[in-house]
Order: structure tokens, then sequence, then C-alpha cells
């Protein structure tokens, strides 16, 4: 078997710098070599120990020892997220806190991070305005509700707020909405940034000469279709929806819009299913996501159903 030392000094030369395993986080397949890497360096680990209990501060400097870690986990975990295609992490996070030397108050460093964002204060009272129904359509599918938050003119407009504050100042013409949902926030976004707003409908619905695209749902196949002439070749367009689920509806919208020659700059949603988070780009297009479904929701949605008191 071989030693860690040789397994990493071999192979990941660079790796064998660091220090403590948690500049490693980001990396399973790293991570996996880590325990191997521990056992290598467990006999120096051993002396400092003893060295430390012998010396005369040895309580604050375990102290510290344990911050830095935490304080390198955390900074995997915000490369783990910029991964995931987030950018303006960093700047996000001191703007949500307000504060303009970008120090974070301690309530927003613990609040939970969207999509590697840490929290807007905003996005708590949307998150709690969705109401997520047990098998609705059909057995087995946790229906993400919106009809709830629109019932809430304040928590709406925080959230078409927050797509328009993204948008703006983009350059963005055109922002495509899908039917149905879609065209709840899209003409609101399309207003406030001063884009025109193009319908992408169901099969049928629209008068003049269309293009389409089937695609395939969570629950079904659909069609989407959009006038000829909507969209001129090389505008700026932003796609607007409540939800993605498995991305075959964004697909569909982005390759309609691809084919009149737009320029699809992302895809823009309320809420993201966790369990297609690896397809959140699609098409090669970004999808700005504000609240990622938890799956605390659906086990909050389940308990609610079995008491009998259904969701809120
Ligand atoms: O990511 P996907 O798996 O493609 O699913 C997401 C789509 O499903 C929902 O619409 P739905 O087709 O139910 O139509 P509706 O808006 O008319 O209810 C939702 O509003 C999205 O458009
Ligand atoms: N789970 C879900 N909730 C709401 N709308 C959806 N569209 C596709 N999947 C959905």
């Amino acid at each position: 078997m071989h030693s860690g030392k040789v397994v990493l000094g071999c192979r990941f030369p660079r790796i064998i710098k660091t220090t403590s395993p948690a500049r490693c986080y980001a990396h399973p397949a790293l991570c996996a070599l880590l325990p191997v890497y521990h056992s290598s360096q467990s006999d120096n680990r051993r002396k400092k120990k003893k060295q430390q209990q012998q010396s005369s501060q040895p309580v604050r400097r375990a102290r510290s020892n344990r911050g830095s870690k935490r304080r390198r986990r955390e900074d995997s975990t915000v490369r783990l997220y910029r991964l995931m295609g987030e950018e303006d992490i960093s700047n996000d996070s001191k703007s949500s806190c307000g504060c303009e030397d970008g120090t974070v108050e301690a309530p927003a460093a613990a609040a939970p991070k969207e999509n590697g964002r840490a929290a807007d204060p905003r996005l708590q009272a949307i998150s709690d305005a969705i109401r997520v129904v047990p098998h609705f359509p059909k057995p087995g599918i946790m229906f993400n509700d919106i009809t709830a938050l629109l019932l809430r003119p304040a928590v709406f407009k925080d959230a078409v707020d927050m797509f328009v504050e993204r948008y703006r100042g983009m350059r963005i013409a055109a922002v495509a909405g899908i039917e149905a949902r879609g065209f709840i926030f899209g003409p609101a976004i399309a207003l406030a940034i001063g884009a025109k707003f193009i319908p992408l409908r169901k099969p049928k619905k629209l008068p003049g000469e269309v293009i389409s695209e089937t695609y395939i749902l969570e629950y079904g196949t659909d069609c989407l279709e959009m006038h000829v002439g909507a969209t001129e070749p090389g505008e700026r367009v932003v796609v607007v929806d409540d939800l993605v689920a498995t991305g075959g509806t964004l697909c569909a919208a982005i390759k309609l819009l691809e084919r009149a020659g737009a320029d699809v700059v992302e895809c823009a949603c309320l809420i993201g299913l966790p369990k297609y988070k690896n397809f959140y780009k699609l098409n090669g297009k970004p999808v700005y996501i504000l609240k990622d479904s938890q799956l605390h929701s659906f086990a909050r949605a389940r308990w609610r159903n079995w008491i009998g008191i259904g969701e809120q």
C-alpha cells in the first residue's frame, strides 16, 4: 500500500504543500485521499501537540487553530458555490447586509445561503410564502405553489425587485416569459427594466406565424411556441419562469430564442428544485434562482399533511 506522502507527492505536487485538509475540501477526489494524507502527518502532529501541551499558553493556541480551520472551510464552501456558476458572491454578501465596509453582521453571517449568496433578508419571506403541496398534480410530485406569494403584495414586489436589481443596466432588450407562470413575473420585470416582453406560449395560442419546440416535463411532454419576428437577431434576452425542475422547459425556450438569433443572457426563476441542481446551466446558459426548494420544505409539507393541517 502507498503511503500518503508518496501518492500525493507524485500525483498532486501542489497539494503536498497544503497544511490543512480543509483547503482540499472542494474536490471530492482529493477528499477521498485525505485520510491517507492525514496518516502520513499524524506523527508530526502528535509531536506538535505534545510541544503545545508543554508550552505556556496551550489553550489559546488550540483555539486559534480551530478558528483558522473554520475560516478555511468557509472559504472552500464559497469556492464550491462558484463552481456551480454563481458570480459576485462576495459582492452580493456585502450588499445584502447593507454594510458599506463589507463587514458581515452576526445574523447575516449565520443566515442560510441561497445560491452561494449570503441570504438577502427578503428571501426568507419569499421562501415562507411558497407552499409545497404533496402529490399534486399526481402522486409523488411535491408541487411548489406560488399563489400564496401572489396574495402578499409586499413579498411579490420583493421577488420582482430582486430580479429587476439583477437585470437593470445589463442592456436587456427583451424578457421572454414562459406560459403560464412566467407570465406572472416576466411583464413586471420587463416594464421595470425598460425591455419588451415576449410571451412563449403553449401550442395553438398564438395567431401569427410561429416557431415551436417540444420538450419533456417532470409530469408529461409539452411544447412552446413563439411568434416569428418577436425578437431581432443579436437582441439580449432574459428568460423568466417561476420554477426550474428538469430544465426541459427552459431549454426549449432557449432553443426557440436562439433559433430566432437572440442572445440569451440568462434564465431567471423564483424556485429551483434541489434534485436537479447540477443541471442549472442549461444549454450553456446560467440559471439565476432566488430560492432553492429546500428538502426541509418537503419534509415540512409531508408533516403538515400527516397531521392534517395542510401547508400555509
Ligand atoms: O423544469 P421543467 O421540468 O421543465 O418544469 C418547469 C415548468 O413546469 C411548470 O410549468 P407547467 O408545465 O406545469 O405549466 P403551467 O405553468 O402552465 O402550470 C413551471 O411553471 C415551469 O414552466
Ligand atoms: N414540483 C413542481 N412544482 C411546481 N411546478 C412544477 N413544474 C414542474 N415540477 C413542478
